[in-house]
């Protein structure tokens, strides 16, 4: 079986030889990148799987694709609303999957975007990026890039204010099923408060969760530690682990680090902060609330982007 594995693994690359890539990283959390001005590439599930593959291949927590938006039909209709987007994210998890939407891949799109001068971008200027979770605007900062993710929202339906929890969740390592919030930030993710550091350590994440009952299409886990204190000069903090929908455990996950921060200030109450820190293994990344178009709340995600390689698959 793992022969097979490993066979088919080895195939599945080979069909992408003299494809130029790059390699990079947001807190961790790493992608392969590879630029498509033409449209020309298509890339299938297993060459995705075959390219992430950490022992065989260039190795990621996904791959991203840049390419015009005009060469793709939800691109295009993006354009519609959205004529300043002409750079599409085109995200898939390690193992072939699609997402909507990717946090510290659109930080780190964008960085390669300037990297292979494929735009222009000076610190302090701004740019419109389409995703298959819609358009996000990105404010290049002293310290990487800040992200307009949109709104975000419960993914199961109720009355916001009264809600506690929605689901239950168990994993390796936790003695009992704990409460859940589920919230989509165009992806969905379900979010887990522990107690205490040492119970974060102990939560083991090599297999999947166990969430009851799980969002429709799925869901990425967030285990979430409030810090002590919760709030320190008006900013928030808390500490994430995060086993992630079509990869495993991640070193970073930006759109779950949105989606802890909403649910840790939904359970803290009244007067919790706009503005937060998200501690993951990889790093530290923000998170801020602000008053979006439309009446509704907006989140900013931000922190730095890393290319630390590029080269030709042989
Ligand atoms: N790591 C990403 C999220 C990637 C997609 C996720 N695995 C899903 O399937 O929704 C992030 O930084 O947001």
């Amino acid at each position: 079986m793992e022969e097979n594995l490993a066979a088919a693994a080895d195939r599945n690359s080979a069909g992408l030889s003299g494809l130029n890539f790059s390699k990079g990283h947001g807190t961790g959390n790493d992608f392969v990148l590879i630029a498509d001005p033409n449209g020309a590439l298509t890339v299938t599930a297993e060459q995705v799987a075959a390219l992430c593959d950490r022992h065989r291949g260039i190795g990621g927590d996904g791959l991203i694709r840049a390419v015009p938006s005009m060469l793709l039909p939800e691109g295009q209709e993006l354009l519609m609303d959205h004529p300043g987007a002409k750079w599409f994210m085109d995200y898939r998890n390690g193992d072939g999957s699609l997402s909507e939407m990717c946090g510290n891949g659109v930080r780190v799109f964008v960085h390669f975007l300037i990297a292979e001068g494929l735009v222009d971008l000076p610190a302090g200027g701004s740019l419109t990026i389409g995703t298959r979770g819609g358009a996000k605007t990105i404010v290049r900062t002293a310290a990487g890039y800040a992200v307009d993710m949109g709104p975000w929202e419960f993914i199961f339906p109720g009355e916001a204010t009264a809600r506690a929890m929605d689901s239950l969740v168990s994993a390796a390592g936790l003695e009992v099923a704990r409460p859940a919030l589920s919230v989509s930030m165009g992806n969905p993710h379900t979010v887990v408060a522990l107690a205490e550091l040492a119970e974060l350590e102990a939560t083991a994440l090599f297999t999947p969760p166990h969430v009851d009952p799980t969002p429709p299409h799925g869901t990425n886990v967030e285990f979430v530690v409030p810090s002590e204190p919760l709030v320190h000069d008006g900013i928030g903090s808390i500490t994430m682990r995060v086993h992630e929908r079509g990869v495993g455990e991640t070193q970073s996950c930006g759109t779950g680090a949105c989606a802890a921060a909403v649910a840790i200030r939904h359970w803290a109450g009244e007067g919790a902060p706009d503005a937060w820190n998200v501690h993951v293994p990889g790093g530290v990344v923000g998170v801020k609330f602000f008053p979006g178009a439309g009446g509704h709340e907006h989140v900013e995600l931000s922190g730095p982007a890393v290319i630390v390689a590029s080269g030709t698959l042989s």
